[in-house]
């Protein structure tokens, strides 16, 4: 698989870059951002994805997160994709902020005329996990995932949907329960059809940890207390369903009036490299 470098920056004894590639799962150019840690250059070294949240790019994690510090502290690879297909002009997929163009969900759609293209779910969990494991310096087996919002769910489905691709996965004030909340309800009828089908519990976090028979899996989910969008995150759902199915259980950290921004990413986006670092080494 040929990759394009896009951009290259040094950055804390590393580098910072940014590559694009043809995408055959989502049928379009993707560009997903890499940083590597000064550890890589010598040593093969674990990763940890980063799936933003809705109307990002790769860009929004690169320049506001401040994670680069703490990956080349703790010799870390930090691999952080785009959040949808793009330049495909599907009819109706930049009509809004919350579907289409930077809100591909992370799932497979089902629907015309998304099922062609808005794969994002395959697209992380097989393509790129391919393209990252081949091209740099990764210590086989020792990956986790993390993201915020959308992206935190998205995290989470990943991993609860695959036991054992990951050792850990961790949210930012992820949506938790997606069949429950506007942002949800809209991206599922738009992707998966009508609740009917039954096809919505099977991409819902909350329900999927209920059914969750894999290895130990250590699932961080982070809020903070003055959160814009809370009511559409719903932490606690996934909490409680999580009671009896997840051990070790389910850790949640409640943050004291920090809100939905790469303000609040970037104060405890430390703690969360440390928490998948616990499960890496
Ligand atoms: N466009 C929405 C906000 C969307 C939003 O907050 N997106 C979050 C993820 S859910 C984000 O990371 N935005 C980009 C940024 O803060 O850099 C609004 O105007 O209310």
């Amino acid at each position: 698989m040929a990759l394009t470098e896009v951009s290259s920056n040094r950055c804390f004894g590393g580098w910072q870059k940014v590559f694009s590639h043809e995408s055959a799962t989502v049928g379009c150019t993707m560009k997903f951002g890499v940083y590597l840690p000064p550890q890589a250059e010598e040593n093969r070294v674990p990763v940890i994805y980063w799936l933003s949240g809705l109307t990002c790019t790769e860009a929004n994690f690169i320049e506001k997160s401040g994670a680069q510090r703490y990956a080349a502290k703790h010799g870390i690879i930090l691999v952080n994709p785009d959040t949808s297909p793009r330049g495909l002009n599907i009819p109706g997929d930049s009509d809004s902020w919350d579907f289409g163009v930077g809100a591909g969900f992370y799932l497979n759609a089902t629907q015309e005329p998304w099922k062609k293209n808005y794969r994002m779910y395959d697209y992380i969990t097989k393509e790129l996990i391919d393209i990252v494991t081949s091209n740099f310096n990764i210590a086989e087996g020792r990956q986790s995932i993390m993201g915020h919002s959308m992206g935190g769910h998205g995290a989470l489905i990943a991993a609860l949907k695959n036991p054992s691709l990951f050792k850990s996965v961790s949210g930012f004030a992820a949506i938790c329960n997606p069949i429950a909340c506007p942002w949800g309800v809209k991206a599922f009828t738009g992707y998966l059809g009508p609740r009917e089908t039954g096809r919505w519990e099977e991409w819902d976090a909350t329900e999927l940890v209920k059914r969750y028979r894999g290895p130990p899996l250590g699932i961080l989910i982070d809020q903070g207390l003055g959160d814009q969008f809370l009511h559409q995150l719903n932490p606690k759902n996934l909490i409680e369903a999580s009671r009896s199915s997840m051990h070790p259980a389910v850790e949640y950290r409640e943050r004291d009036s920090y809100n939905h921004s790469y303000f609040y990413i970037a104060s405890f986006i430390e703690d969360h490299i440390k928490f998948h670092l616990d499960h890496l080494i």
